[in-house]
């Protein structure tokens, strides 16, 4: 994945064709591996990893978001190892992957949360790690419920989100009204926070995600916890975002849902992209699910827990 500088020339792969541009660039599901990209001497004037004296197959400035070899290690441990994705505009694109397979490392790190160890990563073709504020104002990512200032009300924490992202006061206002309309938090607009249940949490994180109108979405597990009704709107809204220029990236394990709203996904086991793209492309021509479970293995065969088998342990004392 990684090439040294004098080794950058443009290789196209065996057998296979590399025009060596950013739009002719090939990703897993043109069949090369991560290790096989056809590589590109025009590497990202400026970048980072050009710094480093390490040079990327150049992203696809035309993505809505494109990764290059992300790599992060903690510890000994690599949790996302050499990682390439191009996420097209105005898709809703679902990552999914077993737990542990770096998809929200990853995804910190394409969004300017966490710095990489190795790669490159843009977003609507600015360079996340050189234009760290531009890109934080194009995209909306999801909080984690820790990362929220709690004690504040759901009111009070739209009007700060939208004012922080440089909105007038005024229009944070309307927007926050439309939000926690459409969100069905009307009645817990005054309400602090910390004492919402976790799915109301989760769209009061996600409506301050999306009050500044991004035109990237970066939605960690969105619809956990969400009721139906609230679900359904949320699907309602996000899917209209998609289909009007918006691009919706959400990481889920949930593959009926990937499934049936996503236009594409990415398969990521142990810090890879084992499959993307359309999801006809990944699921080729099987259930989503199970083709999942055959690009992500791991599972047990006949998996049984001896002592669990109908309950009732005589060995309980008592
Ligand atoms: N702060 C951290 N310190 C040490 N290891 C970490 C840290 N964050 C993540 N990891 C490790 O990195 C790997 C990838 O974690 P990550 O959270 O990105 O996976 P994930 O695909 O989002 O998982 P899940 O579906 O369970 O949320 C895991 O092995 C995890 O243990």
């Amino acid at each position: 994945m990684i090439e040294t500088p004098g080794g950058a020339d443009p290789k196209p792969i065996q057998g296979k064709q590399s025009s060596g541009s950013a739009e002719s660039y090939r990703g897993p599901a043109d069949g090369y591996s991560q290790e096989e990209y056809p590589r590109d001497s025009r590497v990202l004037e400026n970048s980072p990893v050009q710094r480093d004296g390490i040079k990327y197959p150049t992203p696809n400035a035309g993505a809505a978001m494109s990764i290059r070899g992300l790599a992060k290690f903690y510890g000994d441990k690599i949790a996302v190892n050499g990682l390439s994705l191009d996420i097209p505009v105005g898709s809703f694109y679902g990552i999914v992957g077993p737990n542990g397979a770096g998809k929200t490392t990853t995804l910190n790190m394409a969004t300017g949360m966490l710095v990489p160890d190795a790669g490159v990563a843009m977003v609507l073709g600015k360079d996340v790690w050189l234009h760290t504020s531009e890109v934080k104002r194009m995209i909306g990512v999801m909080p984690q419920p820790s990362q929220i200032f709690d004690r504040l009300t759901g009111l009070q924490l739209l009007l700060y989100s939208g004012m922080l992202r440089g909105m007038k006061r005024a229009e944070s206002q309307q927007r926050a009204d439309d939000l926690l309309l459409a969100f069905d938090l009307e009645n817990a607009r005054n309400l602090m926070v910390a004492e919402y249940s976790s799915g109301m949490m989760k769209k009061i994180c996600l409506a301050s995600a999306m009050i500044h109108s991004p035109r990237v979405l970066v939605l960690d597990e969105p619809f956990e916890s969400v009721d139906p009704v609230s679900s359904a709107n949320l699907k309602d809204i996000l899917v209209e975002y998609a289909q009007t220029g918006g691009t919706v990236i959400i990481s889920s394990h949930v593959m009926a849902l990937v499934e049936k709203m996503c236009t594409h996904v990415a398969v990521i086991a142990n810090g890879q992209v084992k499959a993307d793209g359309t999801i006809a492309q990944v699921a080729a021509g099987e259930d989503l699910e199970d083709r999942f479970l055959q690009l992500v293995g791991g599972r047990h065969q006949a998996a049984h827990i001896a002592w669990l088998q109908g309950g009732g342990s005589e060995s309980v004392a008592g």
